[in-house]
């Protein structure tokens, strides 16, 4: 039985439906409050919508996943004080492992024309180039002091810590963030970043004593010590890879949240997604890959871990097949900052959007496969050259649009795992209104409307005015669900709506923050679905759900980005008294 009491549309064909109780209720600024939304489709060229769960574009976010800027002394340096054992790692992370690594390089080159099928055709490899040596990443600014780069000190390894793929050590009292390294392992550890005053060092484990039993011989060639900052755990097999990642939700939740996991309705495990695959042998399971140029050289590559050096590559492990068909690497790309390849799952569907350097034409560009090609310009915005501006992705029985590389999980299989453990654990009945918010292209909306049927709603927000655009116009045909453009945090304070039924949240990687769970957690939900990709966000905002009288029932943990640290967690909360 729904709580909410919305002022239901008669059933008449084409007349809207409310999707929740809204006194007092003011238009949005979209001024669409109260109305079912419509797709709407501009020929004008739009801003690009956001290419990784915080919105980043290649521009804004130089560093690798995860990790606070480079000039920053990161939330760590607390987690550091607090031991090894109980470090939080470098706080502030960023983009829930979306893109191999991110960035725009700085300089250009000369524009060169016609990258043809002729110049090395797709899948030709090109000689594997040793891999240059690292460059030493700048010390952090601020303590001053010694540069300390370069020193190499044995020591024991602790803890995996949060954020960045890299474990705790100590030597002399100082605590080093060491990536490289698995936990009870004793390395040489060299720093690659900070000072004889940083509070913390950066180090990489550059020879291994004592290896740990998860340490493998790394599949990618071009994962290392100073080399490829996309992948953080090739050298551990893949159950020690889910095995750190659980260490990490089981600290976040202890350190943020004060639960055990027992607390939290986890079982403790993080869950593969895609299959076993036979032993050595890597998931191919990146969609999206946003490939940096080597400004000098037209190369494509991977940035370096903290840093703005390109890796050259020519192959990617991870990234799926569809990815892999184009031959992106065995091109020249002089004259671009970078390449974004998507290949959607369950449509042939290929997009490459390019951003050239500054002052560079976009060069002529022919594969071998049928793709579109997009471009964004010196100011963000989006300009279709040739094809479609969108990719079409299949997912819980339906077909997505996402225009304009907007948001989009990007493991083929998460789409269908996140909707999945949704619904199991909401169990959304016939009749009910639900809230999805931050709901992207509609994914959670579309799976919810199925459920709650004409007789319920769907209300979803979302703050990207492409995602918005893509989601009515996925969901055209459901007239049980609107769509709302603006921030979650400024509109939801305006609908007017005083109760819910059900409530999926799918924030960014900062998570929702204190002010929008104490709002949700007043709406009398009957069950809360919380989609996260970062550990400490969500054990932080359990802890304010908490405050507002909600307690998870059941979290379930999942590896959808392995090699890398990342994962995505759902958790199911319910009124604390029930
Ligand atoms: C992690 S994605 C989830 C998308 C969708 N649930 C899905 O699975 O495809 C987060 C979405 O929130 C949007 N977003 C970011 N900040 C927001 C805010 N303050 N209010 C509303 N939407 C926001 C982003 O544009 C992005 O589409």
């Amino acid at each position: 039985m729904s709580r909410n009491t919305p002022p239901r549309s008669s059933g008449q064909p084409g007349k809207p439906k409310a999707g929740a109780s809204r006194k007092g209720a003011q238009p949005g600024k979209s001024g669409k409050v109260g109305q079912v939304a419509r797709p709407r489709w501009s020929a004008k060229p739009a801003r690009p919508a956001a290419t990784d769960r915080d919105g980043f574009t290649a521009q804004t976010a130089p560093l690798a996943p995860g990790e606070p800027p480079v000039a920053a002394e990161p939330s760590a340096g607390k987690a550091a004080a607090k031991g090894a054992a109980g470090a939080k790692g470098a706080g502030g992370g960023r983009a829930g492992g979306a893109k191999g690594a991110g960035g725009a390089p700085k300089g250009g080159s000369a524009p060169r024309a016609a990258h043809g099928a002729g110049r090395g055709g797709a899948g030709s490899a090109k000689a594997p180039r040793p891999p240059r040596a690292p460059k030493a990443a700048p010390a952090p600014r601020g303590p001053g002091g010694d540069p300390l780069v370069g020193e190499r000190y044995e020591v024991e390894v602790g803890a995996v810590a949060h954020g960045g793929g890299h474990c705790v050590a100590r030597h002399e009292g100082r605590v080093l963030f060491v990536r490289h390294a698995l936990p009870g392992e004793r390395v040489i550890a060299e720093v690659t970043e900070g000072t004889t005053k940083s509070r913390f060092l950066r180090a990489d484990a550059v020879q291994v004593l004592e290896a740990a039993k998860d340490r493998i011989e790394a599949p990618c060639r071009f994962a290392g010590p100073g080399l490829c900052g996309g992948c953080d755990w090739q050298h551990v097999s893949p159950g020690g890879q889910r095995k750190l990642k659980g260490q990490v939700l089981t600290e976040q939740l202890a350190q943020l949240a004060g639960l055990t996991p027992a607390q939290a309705g986890w079982d403790g495990s993080v869950e593969p997604v895609g299959g076993k695959l036979p032993a050595g042998e890597v998931p191919a399971w990146r969609t999206r890959v946003q490939y940096a140029v080597d400004p000098q050289s037209g190369e494509v590559g991977l940035r370096k871990h903290r840093s703005h050096d390109v890796q050259p590559i020519d192959r990617c492990l991870i990234a799926a097949e569809g990815v892999t068909e184009l031959g992106i690497e065995s091109r020249d790309w002089t004259g671009l900052a970078s390449v974004d390849v998507i290949a959607a799952s369950g449509s042939s569907d290929r997009q490459l959007i390019l951003r050239p350097l500054p002052g560079e034409q976009l060069p002529l560009v022919e594969l071998d496969k049928p793709v579109s090609i997009s471009r964004i310009d010196e100011q963000d915005l989006f300009h279709r050259v040739h094809g479609r501006n969108f990719v079409r992705e299949r997912a819980a029985g339906r077909t997505w649009r996402v225009s304009n590389g907007g948001f989009w999980q990007i493991h083929p299989e998460a789409p269908q795992t996140l909707v999945a453990a949704v619904l199991e654990g909401l169990d959304p009945q016939w009749g009910e209104n639900a809230l999805d918010l931050y709901c992207g292209v509609g994914l959670f909306a579309g799976a919810l409307a199925d459920r709650v049927g004409e007789d319920g709603a769907v209300l979803g927000i979302e703050s990207g005015k492409q995602a918005v655009a893509d989601a009515r116009h996925n969901l055209a045909e459901l007239e049980n669900v609107r769509i709302e453009c603006d921030k979650v945090e400024s509109l939801l304070p305006r609908t007017g709506i005083e109760s819910t039924d059900l409530i999926v949240l799918d924030p960014p990687r900062a998570g929702a923050g204190r002010e929008t769970v104490g709002h949700l957690a007043k709406l009398g939900a009957r069950r809360i679905a919380y989609v996260a990709c970062d550990p400490a966000a969500l054990a932080r905002d359990l802890a304010f759900f908490a405050e507002g009288g909600y307690r998870p029932v059941s979290l379930r943990a999942f590896d959808l980005f392995p090699m890398t640290h990342h994962f995505e967690c759902v958790a199911i909360l319910e009124p604390a008294g029930e």
